[in-house]
């Protein structure tokens, strides 16, 4: 069997495509290549996990101006035959698109092809990329019911992570302690302003306890040197612009501030972290907010919203749970029921079962 994987950009299109890919290449042992576009997370990632990539031009839609947008519209067609051609030479039996930039011209060229095409949405509402080609593809595997709607062939199915988040053991309070702050694959400004301000005055107040930063690239230089303004202990943080191995960063973490995305929840709930979670506010249709709601509710997160975020109230929150393990053992055993193990099995298997048809 032969996959092709399509689109990418941000780590919640390329991180379950390579779950996926993964899975496609151990439990059923398929060729599989990428093609995305040279400005995504794609260009590091995927060549680092062993996959070969191709690279097709396209340009940009969302928050450009309007000359832009008629570029990108008019370039379209050079992108699907582009695509043509990749897809003439890899002969593929599938092709799964994640949305994201490379998604779009890639699944509308399998389906001039008439190859098999599979769509994966993570989120409610599905991004352009994927509302473009919804109703044309051969079947879509999404996270939500309602996002059936969007698609031809529609199953819930979850969103794959990485299988190393699965075999992350129940981490047991001892004297140490360890915060990991994370943005989603780009950061996040407002913990990358707040979190400085706060950090000198957690330490103080929580001797044994140690921070892990991620900046996101843009902005490590200056996150760092807020950091150094706050005077906080330099043996007891780090900051880094983009953590690799996130299955180990989380596995060393008794707690974690981080945004909401729909990788980020299903990673909380497969490794059984607890999280305070800060949603971005400006994400489509308020659907971080709503990702984050759903672990809150039941008592697996604690939910901060952006609008309502003054030092003290951060400070106030993390203190309150890292003085009180109990309470973050019981918000990690509830995010663990959100964990979906069966997820990228399940979209493997739709993919497989495609190319039989
Ligand atoms: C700004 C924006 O448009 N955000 C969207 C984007 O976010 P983003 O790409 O941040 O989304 P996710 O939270 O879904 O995924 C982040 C992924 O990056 C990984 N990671 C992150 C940081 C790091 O240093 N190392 C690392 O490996 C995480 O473990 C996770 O797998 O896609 C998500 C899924 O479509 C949406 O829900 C978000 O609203």
């Amino acid at each position: 069997m032969r996959a092709l994987m399509a689109g990418g950009g941000s780590g919640g299109h390329v991180i379950p495509a390579l779950a996926i890919a993964r899975e496609l290449l151990d439990a059923r042992h398929a060729e599989v290549r990428f093609v995305g576009t040279a400005r995504g997370l794609e260009t590091r990632l995927v060549p680092e996990a062993g996959f070969p990539l191709d690279l097709i031009h396209v340009g940009q839609l969302k928050g450009v101006s309007l000359a832009t947008r008629l570029r990108t519209m008019a370039d379209l067609p050079l992108g699907v035959l582009r695509c043509i051609s990749l897809l003439r030479s890899f002969r593929p039996n599938v092709v799964i698109g994640v949305g994201g930039y490379a998604s779009g011209p890639a699944m509308m060229a399998a389906i001039l092809l008439r190859i098999p095409t599979l769509a994966f949405e993570p989120n409610a509402v599905p991004g352009l990329a994927n509302r473009l080609v919804g109703k044309r593809v051969s079947a879509a595997a999404v996270n939500f019911e309602q996002t059936k709607a969007y698609f031809r062939n529609a199953e819930v199915a979850g969103i794959p992570v990485r299988a190393e988040f699965f075999a992350i053991p129940q981490r047991l309070p001892t004297d140490r302690q360890h915060l990991l702050i994370f943005g989603g694959s780009q950061g996040a400004r407002i913990l990358n302003n707040a979190v400085p301000a706060v950090v000198a005055r957690l330490l103080a107040r929580l001797p044994n306890l140690t921070v892990l930063h991620q900046t996101g690239p843009a902005a490590e230089a200056r996150t760092r040197e807020l950091y150094q303004q706050a005077n906080a202990d330099p043996a007891r943080y780090q900051v880094s612009a983009y953590l690799d191995d996130m299955p180990a960063r989380f596995a060393e973490a008794d707690l974690i501030l981080c945004r909401s995305g729909a990788s980020t929840m299903a990673e909380l709930g497969a490794a059984g972290k607890a999280s305070v979670l800060i949603p971005l506010p400006t994400a489509a249709d308020d659907h971080q907010r709503k990702n984050a709601e759903v672990f809150s509710s039941v008592g697996a997160a604690t939910l901060l919203l952006e609008a309502d975020l003054t030092p003290n109230v951060l400070q106030n929150t993390l203190v309150d749970l890292l003085e009180n393990p109990e309470q973050i053992q019981a918000m990690g055993a509830q995010a663990r029921t959100f964990a979906r193990p069966e997820a990228v099995r399940a979209i493997a298997a739709m993919a497989v079962q495609l190319t039989k048809e």
